[in-house]
């Protein structure tokens, strides 16, 4: 049997929110969990993984939680040791002593640049492709995540799918809406909180606090809760991972946005609408209808033109935000039938901590 590669390292850097260091929290607690890994994760950071993870001390240079080591990536860190396994999450440039330590190790590491969620072909394409350094003696292995077998999968815990399916046959039935509305505050709330308001089915909005409750605020008085027409509108706590899958697997319709929710949307096999992270030259709406076309292409038409005008109203195009709505909402059982079967396909492919294992196990 060739070597286990035991030991792992992550590094993160928060960039913005909360995605980058979801996904890392996420991959390094189910590389412990799951494949028995020692994982390291070098935060540079803390705070913003303290809402994720109410366990942890932000104020400590190292501390453990779930099993993995977390260690605060300051300036200049005092690594012991380079891991078998080195994971450099989206580009976040190792440190020079670090990379001086893996370039010196007898068995060289597997080092993986994990990139952003995309469903463009392009990444497919890219997927396992090699970067040699242009003066040490190591290689560097781009690993995209994707909704294909040709790409690294998406995080999935093992039995998250039967869990959620046991969580979901114990909701009772109800007659208003669950909605948990997780967005940026570029999103055009003031005209969803009119159509809900308007519709003729009362509805309960969850709103977290951060961008969201920001966005709600500017359209209604005071701190909340507020009833708004025909909708409850919620503040709620920053939940803890977990806890947040739960409010998705419970909802009716999740607004979900970035990377990391937007992955967990899917695996809640509900209706969920998407607000992609903003990027230059406005790359994001590329990005945004390279998925709509993989997601869309097993629905009906008369669903496919329903998920498309809401994702695209949310994202600020046409067509008008309260009719197109109003549609989503009109074929949502439709909807969620089709996520449904999108969740089931996309649960028969391995997960992305398992490719990446099984990818780095090659490599040796
Ligand atoms: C609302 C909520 C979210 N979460 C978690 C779910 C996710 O792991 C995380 C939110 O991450 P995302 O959904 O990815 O959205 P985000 O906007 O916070 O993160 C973004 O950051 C940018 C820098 C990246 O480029 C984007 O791709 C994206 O990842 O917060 C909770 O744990 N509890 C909560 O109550």
């Amino acid at each position: 049997m060739a070597a286990m590669q035991l030991h792992w390292d992550i590094f993160c850097r928060v960039i913005d929110n909360y995605g980058d260091i979801g996904i890392c929290w996420r991959l390094a607690r189910q590389l412990v969990a799951e494949h028995g890994r020692h994982v390291r994760l070098w935060v540079d950071d803390l705070a913003s993984l303290r809402p994720l993870c109410p366990a942890i001390d932000p104020s400590l240079g190292a501390q453990s939680a779930h099993g993995v080591e977390i260690r605060h990536w300051a300036q200049d860190i005092a690594a012991e040791r380079s891991a078998d396994v080195v994971i450099e999450a989206f580009a976040c440039e190792l440190p020079n002593s670090y990379l001086r330590t893996m370039a010196a190790a007898t068995r060289k590491p597997c080092w993986i640049n994990l990139e952003y969620l995309t469903a463009e072909s392009w990444a497919e394409d890219c997927h396992g492709m090699a970067s040699p350094h242009p003066t040490l003696p190591l290689t560097k292995y781009f690993f995209f995540p994707g909704f294909t077998t040709k790409a690294g999968g998406l995080l999935r815990e093992a039995g998250l799918l039967s869990d959620r399916e046991r969580y979901q046959k114990q909701t009772p039935p109800r007659d208003h809406l669950e909605i948990s509305l997780f967005c940026y505050d570029t999103a055009p709330v003031g005209d969803l909180l009119a159509a809900l308001a308007n519709m003729a089915q009362p509805s309960v909005v969850h709103v977290p606090p951060g961008k969201p409750l920001a966005a709600v605020m500017q359209h209604l008085p005071g701190p909340g809760p507020w009833q708004h027409g025909k909708a409850r509108i919620e503040p709620i706590p920053f939940l803890p991972l977990d806890d947040y899958d739960r409010l998705l697997w419970q909802s009716d319709i999740n607004f979900i946005r970035g990377e990391d929710s937007f992955v967990r949307a899917q695996w809640a096999a509900k209706p969920f609408i998407w607000q992609i992270y903003q990027q230059d030259e406005d790359a994001h709406l590329v990005k945004l209808s390279a998925f709509l076309d993989r997601y869309c292409a097993g629905m009906g038409g008369e669903q496919a033109q329903a998920v498309n005008d809401m994702f695209t109203a949310w994202n600020g195009g046409e067509p008008e935000l309260a009719q197109a709505f109003q549609h989503f909402v009109d074929h949502r059982q439709a909807i969620a039938e089709a996520n449904h079967a999108w969740c089931e396909d996309l649960g028969s492919q391995d997960d992305l901590a398992t490719a990446l294992v099984n990818f780095c196990a090659a490599k040796v």
